[in-house]
């Protein structure tokens, strides 16, 4: 079959978005990894399909979120949530700036700035271990919620565990740039106390406002940026007592703003940009 899609990035986290609004239709699992290839297929880190809302649902839309290295289903995308807004919007599929959107576990309001960007209530954050699930047996956390994991070659680190609709491990480094990231990636998501798998992130703390981050990403491997990576982390720095309620963060691929009230929703604000259209032969 031909599909049209367009590719998108937010903060250089990039996607394939398909229109399903006017014809409901499913991937297989090969069909999404082909769209994810970088070298025999567009290229992505995830799959995004814009769908109507369900009848009687007070969601404007559905979109379901697909890993592009795996073909796996995810229930949520930070960066994908405001690719989605600037994509429903430049299609003409609504009028309005703000939207709200059903995913597979939650429902998210969203909102276009004046300058562009994207401001996303994702939601408040879980921190009990079986909303990612964890399995806690014999471990218990620390003062600042951090979690003693010991790893397949006996190396010990410490992670918060938050879930932001999905799983999300966060470690504090000094220097994110020289923190093992594709060495303790895949050894934290091996740990069989995580059987849904796990998102790693790589926190550094440069002031009680300002971060930098990497992400090892479940079904994807190091992506330039993750939003709920990033959502996680803050909401880890801030129960530590590191953080301030606003934080600007910086990954590889550009800037987050996240604020969290140690309550509610954790609010993203960040870009969104299409790169390029085209179809594809799947
Ligand atoms: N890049 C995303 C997260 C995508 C899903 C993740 N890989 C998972 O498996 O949970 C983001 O911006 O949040």
């Amino acid at each position: 079959m031909r599909l049209d899609f367009t590719k998108m990035h937010g903060a250089g986290n990039d996607f394939v978005v398909i229109d399903a609004t006017r014809r409901p239709f499913d991937l297989s699992p090969q069909q999404l990894r082909a769209l994810g290839d970088r070298r025999f297929g567009v290229g992505c880190d995830q799959i995004l399909v814009v769908e109507p809302a369900l009848s009687g649902d007070a969601a404007d839309f559905r979109y379901r979120i697909f890993n592009g290295a795996d073909g796996s289903e995810v229930e949520q995308c930070g960066n994908g949530s405001r690719c989605f807004l600037r994509y429903v919007i430049d299609k003409g599929l609504t009028t309005q700036p703000r939207v709200r959107v059903r995913t597979v576990n939650a429902l998210l309001e969203l909102v276009l700035a004046e300058d562009g960007r994207v401001r996303v209530d994702m939601g408040p954050p879980r921190l009990d271990p079986a909303s990612l699930p964890f399995d806690p047996q014999g471990l218990a956390p620390d003062a600042r919620g951090f979690w003693p994991l010991t790893l397949a070659d006996g190396v010990a680190v410490q992670a918060a565990l938050v879930s932001m609709g999905n799983p999300h491990a966060v470690l504090l480094v000094d220097d994110v740039d020289a923190a093992p990231v594709a060495l303790l990636g895949p050894q934290v998501q091996a740990l069989s106390r995580f059987s849904q798998g796990v998102n790693v992130g790589f926190l550094q703390i440069q002031a009680r406002d300002r971060a930098r981050i990497r992400v090892y990403e479940r079904g994807a491997g190091e992506t330039l940026a993750c939003g709920t990576g990033t959502c996680a982390a803050v909401v880890a720095g801030i129960r530590a007592g590191l953080l301030d309620a606003a934080v600007e963060v910086q990954a590889r691929g550009g800037q987050l703003r996240i604020e969290w009230d140690g309550q509610g929703s954790v609010f993203m604000t960040g870009p969104a940009s299409t790169v390029f259209e085209g179809s594809i032969e799947l």
